[in-house]
C-alpha cells in the first residue's frame, strides 16, 4: 500500500520549496498548478469555457490565455474566481488521480499531491496524511511580493483568497515551520518522514 501525502500551505508559503526537496529523495510529486496549467492550453475543454465565460479579452496575441489578466480579475472577485474554479478543478482533480494512481500501479510506496487548495475545495479523502508547509503572515508577504513583483495590495488579495495558512496548520497530520532557513525546512521535513516511516 502507498502512503499519499497531501502537500499544502498557503500562496509562496513555500510548497515548490519543499516539492523539490521530496523529489531529491526520489519520492514522486504530482503538482496541480503544473497540471491546471496544462487543462487549459489551446484545444482542451476548460480553454473554450473560460473564453465564453471571461471573453476574448483574456487571450494574448497568440491566442493563449493571458494569465496576469485572468489573475488580475479573478483575485479581486470572489464569484468570479468561482467560476473560474468550477471550469479548471474538476479537469485537475481528474489528471491528478490519474498521474497518482499510474504511480501506484508503478510499485510507488509514497506519493506527494501538492494541492494548494487541498482544504479549500475539500481534497482531502484523495490522500493519507496532510502536511501543511507554514510561514508567518509577514514572511509570506514579503516573499510573495518578492518572488512575484506583487504590490502590497495584489499580494494581499491573493493571500485572503485562500484559507489562512494558521488555520490549515491546525488541520494538519503534520506541520513544516519555513520561517527559517531552506536548510532548516529540510530538517523537518526529513524527521516527518521518518516519524511517518517513509524514511
Ligand atoms: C488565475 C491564474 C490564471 C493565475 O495564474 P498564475 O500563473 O499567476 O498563478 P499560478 O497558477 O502559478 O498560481 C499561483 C498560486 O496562486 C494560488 N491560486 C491559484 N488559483 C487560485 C484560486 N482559484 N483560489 C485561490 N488561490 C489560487 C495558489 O496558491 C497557487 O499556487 C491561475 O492561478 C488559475 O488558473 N487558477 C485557477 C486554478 C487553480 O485553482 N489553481 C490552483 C490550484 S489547482
Ligand atoms: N526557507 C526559505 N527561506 C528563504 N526563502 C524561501 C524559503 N522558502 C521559500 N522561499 C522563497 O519564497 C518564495 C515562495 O516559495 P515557494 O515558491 O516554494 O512557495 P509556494 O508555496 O510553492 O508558492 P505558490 O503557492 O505560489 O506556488 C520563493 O521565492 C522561494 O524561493
Amino acid at each position: 500500500m502507498a502512503l499519499i501525502i497531501g502537500l499544502t500551505g498557503s500562496i509562496a508559503s513555500g510548497k515548490s520549496t519543499v516539492s523539490h526537496m521530496f523529489h531529491d529523495l526520489n519520492i514522486p510529486v504530482v503538482d496541480a498548478d503544473k497540471i491546471s496549467r496544462e487543462v487549459v492550453n489551446r484545444g482542451e475543454k476548460a480553454y473554450q469555457e473560460i473564453i465564453d465565460v471571461f471573453g476574448e479579452g483574456i487571450l494574448t496575441k497568440s491566442k493563449i490565455i493571458d494569465r496576469k489578466k485572468l489573475g488580475a480579475i479573478i483575485f479581486k472577485d470572489e464569484t468570479k474566481r468561482n467560476q473560474l474554479n468550477g471550469i479548471v478543478h474538476p479537469a485537475v482533480r481528474e489528471r491528478m488521480l490519474e498521474k497518482r494512481d499510474t504511480y501506484v500501479e508503478a510499485g510507488e510506496k509514497c506519493i506527494v499531491l501538492d494541492i494548494p487548495l487541498l482544504f479549500e475545495s475539500k481534497l482531502t479523502h484523495f490522500v493519507d496524511k496532510t502536511l501543511v508547509v507554514f510561514v508567518d503572515e509577514d514572511v509570506q508577504l514579503q516573499r510573495l511580493m518578492e518572488r512575484d513583483g506583487y504590490t502590497e495590495e495584489e499580494a494581499d488579495q491573493r493571500i485572503q483568497s485562500q484559507i489562512p495558512v494558521k488555520e490549515k496548520a491546525k488541520l494538519a497530520d503534520a506541520v513544516i515551520n519555513n520561517n527559517g532557513t531552506i536548510n532548516e525546512t529540510n530538517q523537518q521535513l526529513k524527521q516527518i518522514l521518518h516519524d511517518w516511516q517513509v524514511l
